[in-house]
């Protein structure tokens, strides 16, 4: 036939298939998410989070020893307050120098000098009514108070040693008002600001919230995470965060938004972007895979290899530990 119909000799060989992929995931893509919770000793199963713990600082260094040995190059920070009082209407302990994530910055960049620290900023860790800003008399956020502190916090991460902010709360104008402080600070030049930019509601979080206790204590994030059908939205918080002066943008979840991937890349071509693999999707290969549908590793790459077609190259994602091992053989 004609010979433009040809195709299949173009990937016939595996090495020819690899040379396909604009990008193939290495160990510098990835960032594994860390639970630090504030009981020093702590070393708890997540129950909804297959082989995923919340661990104390006195726990950490054993676990992270033989991961930045395999190769781990970078970890983002999720702090877990369990100490009952902990929490209140403004999430006062988010920023707590005697804080699990404050104490965790130190000790990871003392213990690890070569591990790239992102940490997460929120408040709804630490917030009793669990939603992520301050919220106003009639329940609804208050964007210049959530704004306010969101910053603080995110300056505090920084100023602890944090080498990257990622704000995870979807306040409007977070990003610029971190990066003005981060200036005021004279810090901005060496703290990567990470925004999780398009960012959607959703049952996704679940095993997530378990682990942090995170769960908004009435109603949900739909006024502040993007409604799942609103692309457009997306299209505008990641235009309006690169704006403001993000340094990376991030899609999340993953793999149900690889056209949301593929609008940051193409909006922010001038920048990496990166992609979170939530608990709920991490979760829902391993309950796939225990039912037999598919085989765990296969699929664990399959939907990375999407991810990344889709125009990531960084992946925070839950199976970090296991790609480290995975990618040496
Ligand atoms: N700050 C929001 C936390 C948010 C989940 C939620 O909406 O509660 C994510 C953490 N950044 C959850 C991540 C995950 O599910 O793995
Ligand atoms: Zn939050």
């Amino acid at each position: 036939g004609d010979i433009s119909s040809q195709l299949h000799g173009g990937y016939h060989h595996p090495l020819a298939r690899s040379w396909q992929a604009e990008r193939q995931l290495t160990k510098s893509m990835l960032i594994y998410p860390l639970f630090i919770s504030d009981i020093p000793d702590d070393e708890t199963l997540i129950p909804s989070l297959p082989g995923q713990y919340r661990r104390g600082l006195n726990k950490l260094v054993p676990f992270l020893e033989p991961l930045v040995h395999k190769g781990l190059r970078s970890v983002i920070l999720f702090g877990v307050p369990l100490t009952p009082g902990t929490k209140d209407a403004l999430g006062t302990a988010a920023d707590d120098p005697k804080g699990p994530v404050i104490q965790g910055i130190r000790l990871i960049r003392q213990r690890f000098p070569q591990l790239f620290v992102v940490v997460d900023v929120c408040l709804c860790e630490y917030t009793s009514h669990g939603h992520c800003g301050i919220l106003r008399d009639d329940s609804t956020l208050n964007n210049q108070l959530s704004v306010d502190r969101i910053s603080d916090v995110a300056i505090a991460y920084a100023q602890a040693g944090a080498h990257c902010v990622a704000p995870s709360d979807m306040n409007d104008g977070r990003i610029r008002a971190i990066k003005l402080k981060l200036i005021e600070e004279g810090i901005a030049h060496k703290t990567l600001l990470m925004s999780y930019a398009a960012k959607f509601s959703g049952c996704l979080y679940g095993p997530f919230r378990d682990a942090a206790g995170s769960c908004p204590s009435f109603g949900d994030r739909k006024c502040y995470q993007l409604p799942p059908g609103g692309r457009g939205l997306a299209r505008r918080a990641i235009v309006r965060d690169i704006g403001e002066g993000a340094d990376i943008i991030m899609v999340k979840p993953a793999s149900q938004y690889l056209d949301i991937i593929s609008d940051a890349k193409e909006l922010g071509k001038d920048l990496p972007v990166a992609a979170y693999h939530v608990s709920g999707e991490y979760a829902m290969v391993h309950a796939a895979a225990k039912a037999g549908v598919f085989d765990l590793k296969t699929m664990a790459f399959e939907v990375t290899e999407g991810i990344l077609r889709a125009g990531a190259s960084i992946i925070i994602s839950y199976f970090t530990p296991e790609f480290l091992d995975w990618l040496d053989h």
